[in-house]
C-alpha cells in the first residue's frame, strides 16, 4: 500500500497538479475502457474546468468512462446535481461518446437506482473474487465534517456495507444521495483525494495522521492501495 501527500499553493495548483498527472497516468495505462469515479461537490470544479480548456485535446477522452462515487437525488440539471455540473463544466466540451458516461439518475427513486447503478457498475467495471468493483481511479473529496463521497460519519455503517452503493442522508438538509460504499472506495486501484482550504485542515490533520477524532471521520477509513492527497497549503496547514 502506498500513501502520498502531494502539496500545492492553492486551489487552482491543486487542479493543474492532478490533471497534469492524470493525462500522464491516463497515457501509461495499457487498456482502454479506463473506469474513473468522479466526485461532486465544489473541490473538483477547478479541475473540470481545465479539463475542458487545457485537455480537450490533450486526453483520448474516449478511452475513459466515467462513474460517481456519489449523486445527490435531484434532477441532472438542478444545481446541485454532480452529474449536471460535470456536464456543463466538462464533459459536453470533450469529445467523449454519450455511452462512456455512466450517471447516477439522482432523478429516479432511490431505491430503485441504487440497484440499477450497481448492475451498471458491474456491466462495466472489473470485480474482485468478492464481487467488489475496482475501479481503475476513483477521485474523492472530503466535507468539512470529514465524509466523503457521501459517507457521512452518522452512516459510517456504509464504510463497511456489502453492497456496491447506499442511499445515504445529508445529516442536515435530509437530502438523499446515492453513495459508492467503504470496500468499493478501498478497492479502487488508484484513489485521489482533491481537498482544499483552511476549513479542512484540522479534520484532514488528524484523517493523515490518524491522530484525535480521525475514527469518526469516514475519509480516514478510505486504505486503497495506491492513495494520494492532492493538498493546497490551507488544507495542510495542521499537517
Ligand atoms: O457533498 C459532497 O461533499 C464532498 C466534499 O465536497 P466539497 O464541496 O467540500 O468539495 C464531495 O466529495 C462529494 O462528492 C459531494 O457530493
Amino acid at each position: 500500500m502506498s500513501t502520498e501527500t502531494k502539496k500545492f499553493a492553492d486551489s487552482a495548483a491543486v487542479a493543474s497538479g492532478f490533471a497534469a498527472d492524470f493525462a500522464e497516468w491516463v497515457a501509461a495505462q495499457g487498456h482502454d475502457k479506463i473506469t474513473v469515479a468522479l466526485s461532486g461537490g465544489s473541490t473538483p470544479k477547478l479541475l473540470f474546468g481545465l479539463w475542458a480548456s487545457d485537455y480537450a485535446d490533450k486526453i483520448e477522452w474516449a478511452r475513459l468512462h466515467f462513474f460517481w462515487g456519489d449523486e445527490r437525488c435531484v434532477e441532472p440539471d438542478d444545481s446541485d446535481s454532480n452529474y449536471g455540473v460535470a456536464k456543463a463544466l466538462f464533459l459536453d466540451k470533450v469529445q467523449i461518446p454519450e455511452e462512456n458516461v455512466h450517471r447516477i439518475l439522482g432523478e429516479a427513486d432511490p431505491d430503485e437506482e441504487r440497484l440499477r447503478y450497481e448492475n451498471e457498475v458491474y456491466g462495466h467495471v472489473d470485480i474482485d473474487d468478492n464481487a467488489v468493483p475496482e475501479f481503475d481511479l476513483i477521485i474523492l473529496g472530503m466535507g468539512t465534517d470529514g465524509h466523503t463521497a457521501s459517507i457521512f460519519p452518522h452512516q459510517s455503517q456504509f464504510l463497511k456495507s456489502p453492497q456496491v452503493c447506499e442511499v445515504a442522508i445529508h445529516p442536515e438538509t435530509a437530502q438523499k444521495r446515492i453513495t459508492l460504499t467503504g470496500p468499493v472506495l478501498n478497492r479502487g486501484k488508484k484513489v485521489a483525494f482533491l481537498i482544499t482550504g483552511g476549513d479542512k485542515a484540522e479534520v484532514l490533520a488528524q484523517v493523515i495522521k490518524k491522530e484525535g477524532d480521525f475514527a469518526n471521520f469516514p475519509a480516514s477509513h478510505v486504505e486503497a492501495a495506491d492513495l494520494t492527497f492532492y493538498v493546497d497549503e490551507a488544507a495542510a496547514a495542521r499537517l
